[in-house]
């Protein structure tokens, strides 16, 4: 793990209330170690650090992402590894949204970080804290190089047919207004791993690609490179997600506003936060749901079959889009441990080729569930965003 060959990024993901960070060998993807700050903000702040099999929690106030930053080099202090021993080669920061004109990895520089913040207003739930990550970043480790790995920068290669809405051309030019997309970065990543798994040339692969975390989205791959997606402007569009609502009839915001008398913050917080999952079954965590469906909570069953129903949709559509599909691959949260939302997903869709096979299904760590003679393989293949990440951050530093 620390071979010749090391080469060791810390990996920031940092959200609105939480920073993800890993210490990663770009090489062989091997983490030193991994952590998570939740709670910023609030005045118990939890901060987990693992190092091998070793865990460590403490509850401790984290008030801002400076804060946070701050917690994190204690806790790399305290219990290892040491970061000046660690022959840290740079930081590599997630920021969700680039916009038009940041399309691929960037060291970040003051006129970056002024075009990051110029974007913001494109993914206003994901931007400003990846900012703050990377402000106190700066501040904590000034001699590394900082650079931006953009979640929208794997869906550059959407044509102009699906990256752009029906919408006024003259007010969607000037506010910036088409499909950016987001999890670009994962979506990449597991394009790749299932090319290798099926035995293809990752820029010769049809793939469906659908990341199932907290937020989800589907990505139509062809010839490894991403064709559509569905998330949209920002990360409401597509797909049903742990709170947000994915696709709905815009014409729900001016219902809202006009009939209901609510303002825009709180429509913006009912469709981004309280919706989903949590708004339909009363959580947004996929295990909780799955219990009550066998516990026989009917709200609960709705709720899947909802979430399921969206993405035999998408799989529909990008199979259209695809003309000839290689996989339909399953990652991140949902896609990698919850068999009944794949097959959910899956029923019925035998007569387009996909044949899964419901003991491979069920059965932990199987990454090909399709049955041997099923004309589209199914895979399950688990992400790893932070790799990606520092792969593409070595990628910029020695360019
Ligand atoms: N065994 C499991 N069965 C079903 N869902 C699971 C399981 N393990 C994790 N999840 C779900 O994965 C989701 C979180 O996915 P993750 O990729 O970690 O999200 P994010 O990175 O967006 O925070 C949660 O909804 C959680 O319930
Ligand atoms: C873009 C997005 O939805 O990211 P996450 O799933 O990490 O919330
Ligand atoms: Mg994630």
């Amino acid at each position: 793990m620390n071979g010749p060959t090391a080469q060791h990024v810390l990996v920031i993901n940092a959200g609105s209330s939480s920073l993800k960070y890993q210490v990663v060998d770009a090489t062989s993807g091997a983490a030193l170690a991994t952590g998570l700050i939740e709670r910023i903000g609030e005045p118990n702040g939890l901060v987990s650090h693992a190092v091998g099999d070793a865990e460590h929690e403490r509850e401790v106030a984290v008030p801002d992402h400076g804060a946070a930053m701050a917690a994190m080099s204690e806790a790399f202090a305290e219990l290892g590894p040491d970061l000046a021993e660690a022959n840290l080669v740079a930081v590599g920061h997630r920021v969700v949204q680039g916009g038009p004109d940041l399309t691929e990895s960037v060291l970040i520089t003051p006129e970056v970080e002024t075009a990051i913040e110029d974007v913001s207003d494109l993914a206003p739930l994901h931007n400003p804290p990846n900012l703050a990550g990377i402000r106190a970043a700066r501040e904590t480790f000034a001699d590394l190089p900082q650079v931006a790995v953009f979640d929208t920068a794997f869906h550059r290669t959407l044509p102009a047919r699906a990256a752009t809405y029906a919408l006024d051309q003259e007010v969607a030019t000037k506010h910036r207004i088409r499909r950016y997309g987001a999890h670009g970065t994962s979506h990449q990543y597991v394009a790749r791993a299932a090319a290798h798994e099926l035995g293809i040339a990752p820029e010769q692969a049809n793939l469906i690609v659908l990341h199932l975390g907290n937020g989800a989205s589907a990505t139509a791959v062809a010839n490894g490179r991403s064709v559509d997606t569905s998330m949209g402007l920002t990360p409401l569009e597509g797909l049903v997600m742990g709170t947000r609502t994915g696709d709905i009839d815009p014409a729900v915001v001016f219902h809202l506003a006009r009939t209901a008398g609510m303002d825009i913050d709180e429509i913006d917080t009912i469709m981004n936060r309280r919706s989903g999952m949590l708004g339909l079954a009363g959580s947004n965590d996929m295990r909780d749901v799955v219990s009550a469906v066998e516990a026989g909570d009917e709200r609960a069953s709705l709720a899947l079959e909802v979430y399921c129903y969206r993405l035999r949709k998408y799989i529909g559509a990008y199979t259209a889009v695809l003309g000839r599909v290689d996989a339909v691959v399953f990652t991140a949260g949902i896609g990698e441990n919850s068999a009944p939302v794949r097959a959910g997903a899956l029923a019925g869709l035998e007569g387009m080729g996909i044949r899964l096979d419901p003991a491979a299904n069920e059965e932990r760590g199987t990454v090909r569930i399709s049955t041997p003679d099923s004309p589209v393989a199914v895979l399950v293949v688990p992400t790893n965003e932070e790799w990606e990440i520092a792969r593409e951050t070595v990628g910029v530093i020695t360019a």
